[in-house]
């Protein structure tokens, strides 16, 4: 499970029953719960993220217990009004909605320049079981390297992605490092703010990690026992 920072990791193991331990790893800190389910402060933007959900996915499969999925959680923007203040949202796909070129005639995302992906499609039955677990919302999460802080920002991503209901900033790096491995990926946002013109008074990071806990208390029996069948 990767978070960005350790507040968020710390939300997440709260849902979980028992002690933890930290581990160490070259280039990761892991924090274990007593369910044996990793939890890393991955750091914050899609580049950070990447690199150290890859070294902790690399460590894991040296020692012979390679992960079988591979979760990015934290806070983040919620797209009005679908994603209210405090809800939860589970990625029914994880996109970066800004690695592209821009044109005279508007953004081409990297995939129209020939290259690497901007999508990954986390599995159908994970999505369903999350939702009916934790009654969060499903649609895009948005992976960005910048916060949005207008209203032209926010209509235009709307615009190029109708099924956007939140954005973070790491979803689409744990998601690359998870597919070089070939490890299935989810993620899930606690709606701290909402996606439009920036009003630091409008945050509200507590509410979003009490809901990050909560949903992890429901979540986790479906993580831990996902794919073991
Ligand atoms: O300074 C600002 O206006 C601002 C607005 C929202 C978030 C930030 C952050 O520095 C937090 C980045 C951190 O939290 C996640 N996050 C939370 N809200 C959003 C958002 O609206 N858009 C993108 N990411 C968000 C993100 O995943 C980072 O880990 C600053």
């Amino acid at each position: 499970m990767a978070t960005a920072v350790p507040a968020e990791r710390d939300a997440v193991a709260r849902a979980f029953p028992g002690t933890v331990e930290h581990v160490h790893r070259p280039g990761v800190s892991l924090v274990r719960t007593s369910g044996s389910c990793d939890l890393l402060a991955a750091g914050v933007g899609p580049a950070a993220a990447a690199a150290s959900t890859a070294a902790a996915l690399t460590a894991a499969a040296l020692k012979g217990r390679p992960y079988r999925l591979v979760v990015c959680a934290g806070i983040g923007g919620g797209f009005q009004p679908g994603a209210p203040v405090g809800s939860l949202v589970v990625s029914r796909t994880i996109t970066v909605a800004d690695l592209g070129a821009e044109t005279a005639d508007g953004f081409l995302p990297v995939t129209e320049l020939g290259f690497g992906l901007v999508t990954h499609i986390p599995p159908r039955s994970l999505v369903r079981d999350a939702v009916q677990a934790t009654g969060a919302r499903s649609g895009t999460v948005l992976t960005v390297s910048t916060v949005t802080g207008t209203a032209a920002r926010a209509d235009a991503l709307r615009a190029r992605h109708p099924d956007a209901l939140a954005e973070g900033m790491e979803g689409f790096g744990v998601a690359e490092a998870a597919d070089a491995q070939g490890r299935p990926v989810l993620e899930i946002r606690a709606i701290s703010n909402p996606v439009g013109p920036r009003d630091r008074a409008a945050w509200r990071i507590g509410e979003a990690l009490e809901a990050l806990t909560e949903g992890f208390g429901k979540l986790a029996p479906v993580l831990e026992s996902w794919n073991t069948a």
